[in-house]
């Protein structure tokens, strides 16, 4: 269930809301044999990687275009490039994605894969397997316990996504112990990385802690991580261009001049 606020999301988004309430969720229960996250990012960190979560987005409400590369090869030259994970949008209509994506991605990785889309009932978790799955905490509002538990209950890992210290208070109760801050606001669309600087500092040492969005130079990377964060996610600074160059250039962001 939405929190208040929906009316001032911005059309774009309430039209992904909206098509998220119509999509049905899958036939049978999931039962999934996640590849630990956390394990990923402490690898990546030992390695003198900066820990990073490439993600498949063929398109977007800000995107202009669709790059329609086949996500296996797309994946391939992430991994390639050192993404520690994957994040694939499952979300059809606005961004490009689907499940099938997911599945034939996470088949040919060895890498945690993240799904990205905005789910707002149980049954959608049941849509395809994944090693993490994302609960967008505006989207889901008072329901975000009961789906963080049931997502758990089938296997999955958990990033929670919020924009602001009462969204992660509200993530923190609800027992998430992987938090994503989205530089993007949701109600306007654009992107400020202030915004996880004035949220980071409120989040506990034991939660692995991501800077999601509005990344796109080696600067940014550097930024985010000397303000706190374990890993990033970054699509659109990745997807356009050489996706391997874009994904080594951000890795490597700690160990280059
Ligand atoms: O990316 C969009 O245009 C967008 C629009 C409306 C709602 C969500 C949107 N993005 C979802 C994401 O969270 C991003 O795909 C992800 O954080 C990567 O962001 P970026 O690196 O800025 O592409």
């Amino acid at each position: 269930m939405m929190d208040a606020s929906e009316d001032e999301l911005a059309p774009e988004v309430r039209s992904i809301l909206a098509a998220a309430r119509d999509r049905p969720g899958g036939e049978t229960r999931v039962s999934v044999d996640a590849r630990s996250f956390p394990d990923a990012v402490a690898a990546a960190e030992a390695e003198g990687r900066v820990p990073l979560v490439a993600e498949v987005k063929p398109t977007s409400p800000t995107t202009e275009g669709t790059r329609g590369d086949d996500p296996v090869e797309l994946a391939r030259e992430m991994v390639d490039g050192g993404a520690t994970a994957l994040s694939v949008l499952t979300e059809p209509e606005h961004f490009g994605g689907s499940a099938e994506n997911l599945r034939r991605v996470r088949e040919a990785v060895d890498v945690p894969v993240l799904r990205k889309d905005f789910l707002v009932s149980e049954a959608q978790l049941d849509a395809v397997e994944a090693d993490v799955v994302l609960l967008i905490a505006r989207f889901v509002g008072d329901d975000l316990s009961e789906l963080l538990a049931a997502a758990r209950e089938r296997g999955f890992q958990v990033l929670v996504e919020v924009h602001d210290r009462a969204e992660l208070a509200r993530a923190l109760d609800a027992g998430a112990d992987i938090v994503g801050v989205n530089n993007r606001d949701l109600a306007k669309l654009d992107v400020d990385l202030e915004t996880f600087e004035s949220v980071a500092p409120h989040v506990p040492d034991d939660v692995t802690l991501l800077a999601e969005s509005g990344v796109s130079t080696v600067e940014d990377v550097r930024r985010m991580r000397a303000a706190g964060a374990d890993a990033l996610l970054v699509g659109t600074a990745i997807m356009d261009g050489d996706v391997r160059a874009n994904t080594d250039r951000f890795t490597t962001a700690e160990i280059s001049e």
